[in-house]
């Protein structure tokens, strides 16, 4: 069975391939900084590349003056069967495997220079490289950039602080084991690693000291008072080093001849000699790879519920975000049209009371329209004075016999005019509602918040769409009332004559009246029977103007608000279709990285679950 330490090792290698490597202020949790790793931290020369080589029984890291690591690299060693060849392989390298391991040196320097340049900048993007070999346990460490004080010729002088604030990035999650490295012919007290260490990890639950150099201690000292917890005690038992010398490397010592100097080291030591099953760069590497197991055994099970809501988090961001667009032109027409069907889907609520607005237009022919008409100045062009004139200047040099049919006419007609006010006031009102209803639809159409150029023309389609429903609108409501002053409804005043009649023979025995008085009574009888007339007419087209505005303006609306805009889209090319879905790319950006962030949860949660399932 595969050990836990693989399946995280899985875990790790799918977030740098997708882009987590910890860190960041995208406001995405990270599956990287969940995972349970140890890192490598040091002071400049402590031996700490020297330690890793010693675990992994290879000379592979690069070596030189300066800061030679300035990447993370992430080395995951893999235990093979006894007897099966070594070989190394880069996740950045897929299917290259290296057996000459001076070319995965090499191949480290170049990856590093690939993504820092060569003017010793630091990067936080790690490098993957696994070892395939019989010679290892199962383990995964983390090599960081060594505490540094100073910078060197061409570095920024805050590479010291950069430094420090990586490799503090990884050793502050609590889920870090730090594996501090600290030089023996120095005094423990300005360990750079130990100083680190105990700023993140106080009570040192996960700090493991380990103490090199220790052949290279004066004659007549030891390090027994640091290794046996005296001068600086810890959780876990302090582990002594002896790695080759500068002269072993210049000598190109074979690794496992060094693995059997340092045994003999330790075993022969009179200083170290009662300690010597817990000292040594092998001990080391099995003492971690347990205590790694045993810590991501302990810990996947808080892992599991970050990496569903994780996924939760993202689906729900990506639905908010939207679906990215198919670049050819047939997908992208599709799109546009499904969201303008969407806009006038919301549109149509709005007007038939699924959503607010449509009301409005009920108000205006229920009370704006009925209100203004009842405004209209009649009183002044039926006053007597105004009926005097008008009617003797429609009776021109010769005045009437018998009724001032022109009178009438001329008075009916300008009272009609009057109508065209409120009729257009109506029509104007309903295309300000309407109006507003485009604007508010396309605001809750989601599916559009992503393509500010495509609700832009959208909304000029629609708003050009209701110009011209108006105009027509506009004409009929107009054509009504001109209408209604083009052919009087003869019936009224047919039977006004009939009531007059009745009325003087009834007052014939009445009082006889001047001439003044008579004339002024029949102006009065004229005003009153055009108010009259007025009055029915006020009637009828506070019932008519509505139904036109409506058939004009308010169900064209409903049916054919976008119909310009749809042929105009189907004659578009593809490139001008692009145009209208060219979405903010802050938003393209963060869908990408929402969506590789889930894919990596999705993977992580299948690794975890097949791990479980076999476990
Ligand atoms: N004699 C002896 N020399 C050691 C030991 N550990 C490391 N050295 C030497 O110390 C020097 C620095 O060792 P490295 O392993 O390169 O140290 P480092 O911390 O990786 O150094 P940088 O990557 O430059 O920060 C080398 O010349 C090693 O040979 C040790 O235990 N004994």
């Amino acid at each position: 069975m595969e050990s836990l330490i693989g399946l995280v090792n899985r875990i790790q290698r799918a977030c740098t391939a997708l882009g987590d490597y910890g860190g960041g202020n995208n406001a995405l949790s990270s599956l990287w900084e969940a995972l349970p790793s140890v890192a490598v931290v040091g002071g400049q020369s402590s031996g700490k590349s020297s330690v890793l080589e010693s675990i992994v029984g290879r000379d592979f890291l690069p070596r030189g003056s300066g800061i030679v690591t300035r990447r993370p690299l992430v080395l995951q060693l893999l235990k093979t069967e006894h007897g099966t060849d070594e070989y190394a392989e880069f996740l950045h390298l897929t299917n290259k495997r290296f057996t000459n391991f001076s070319l995965v040196r090499k191949e480290i320097q170049d990856e590093t220079d690939r993504i820092t340049g060569k003017n010793k900048q630091i990067s936080p993007v790690p490098i993957h490289l696994s070892i395939f070999s019989p010679n290892v346990v199962d383990l995964t460490l983390i090599d960081l950039p060594g505490l540094t004080k100073v910078a060197v010729e061409g570095q920024p002088e805050t590479i010291a602080e950069d430094i420090e604030s990586m490799v503090r990035s990884y050793v502050a999650k609590p889920n870090c084991l730090i594996l501090a490295i600290s030089p023996a012919n120095q005094d423990i007290a300005t360990s750079d690693a130990i100083k680190l260490a105990k700023e993140v990890d106080p009570t040192g639950d996960r700090t493991f000291g380990v103490l090199t150099k220790l052949d290279l201690m004066d004659k007549g000292t030891n390090a027994l008072d640091v290794i046996e917890g005296r001068s600086y005690r810890m959780q876990y038992p302090w582990v002594g080093i002896v790695n080759r010398s500068q002269a072993d490397i210049n000598k190109n010592v074979d690794m496992m001849v060094a693995r059997r100097k340092e045994r003999e080291y330790f075993e022969t030591s009179p200083d170290y000699g009662h300690l010597a099953n817990k000292m040594g760069s092998e001990y080391l590497a099995k003492m971690l790879s347990k205590l790694l197991e045993s810590v991501i055994r302990a810990r996947i099970p808080n892992i599991i519920p970050l990496i569903n809501r994780s996924i939760e988090e993202l689906e729900r961001e990506l639905d908010q975000l939207g679906r990215p667009i198919a670049i050819d032109a047939g997908a992208k027409l599709y799109n546009i049209l499904g969201m303008c069907r969407a806009f006038e889907k919301i549109f149509k609520e709005h007007l038939d009371g699924g959503r607010p607005g449509g009301a409005r237009i009920y108000g205006i022919f229920d009370y704006q329209l009925p209100g203004a008409i009842r405004k209209l100045p009649f009183d002044r062009h039926l006053s007597l004075e105004s009926v005097k004139r008008i009617v003797s200047q429609s009776d021109g040099y010769q005045p009437h016999l018998i009724a001032p049919e022109m009178g009438y006419r001329r008075l009916i007609e300008g009272s009609l005019h009057l109508f065209r006010g409120p009729a257009e006031a109506s029509v104007n009102a309903v295309h300000s509602v309407l109006k507003e209803l485009v604007r508010k639809s396309i605001a809750e159409t989601e599916e559009l918040k992503r393509f500010p150029s495509l609700q832009t023309e959208l909304a000029a389609a629609a708003n050009s769409s209701l110009e011209k429903f108006r105009e027509e609108s506009m004409k009929s409501v107009l054509r009504l009332v001109d209408m209604e002053a083009s052919y009087l409804t003869v019936d009224f005043f047919r039977k006004l004559h009939v009531m007059d009649t009745q009325g003087s023979q009834n007052t014939s025995l009445s009082l006889p009246t001047t001439v003044e008085q008579n004339g002024e009574k029949q102006f009065r009888t004229i005003a009153s029977n055009v108010a009259g007339y007025i009055k029915m007419v006020a009637d009828t087209l506070a019932n008519t103007i509505p139904k036109a505005v409506v058939h004009c303006q308010v169900r064209q609306a409903k049916l054919a608000l976008l119909n310009y805009f749809y042929t105009q889209m189907s004659q578009r090319q593809g490139k001008h279709l692009g145009q209208l879905l060219d979405e903010n790319p802050a938003l393209m950006e963060r869908r990408l990285l929402c969506a590789k962030r889930l894919e990596l949860y999705k993977k992580a949660r299948d690794e975890i679950d097949a791990a479980v399932w076999l476990g």
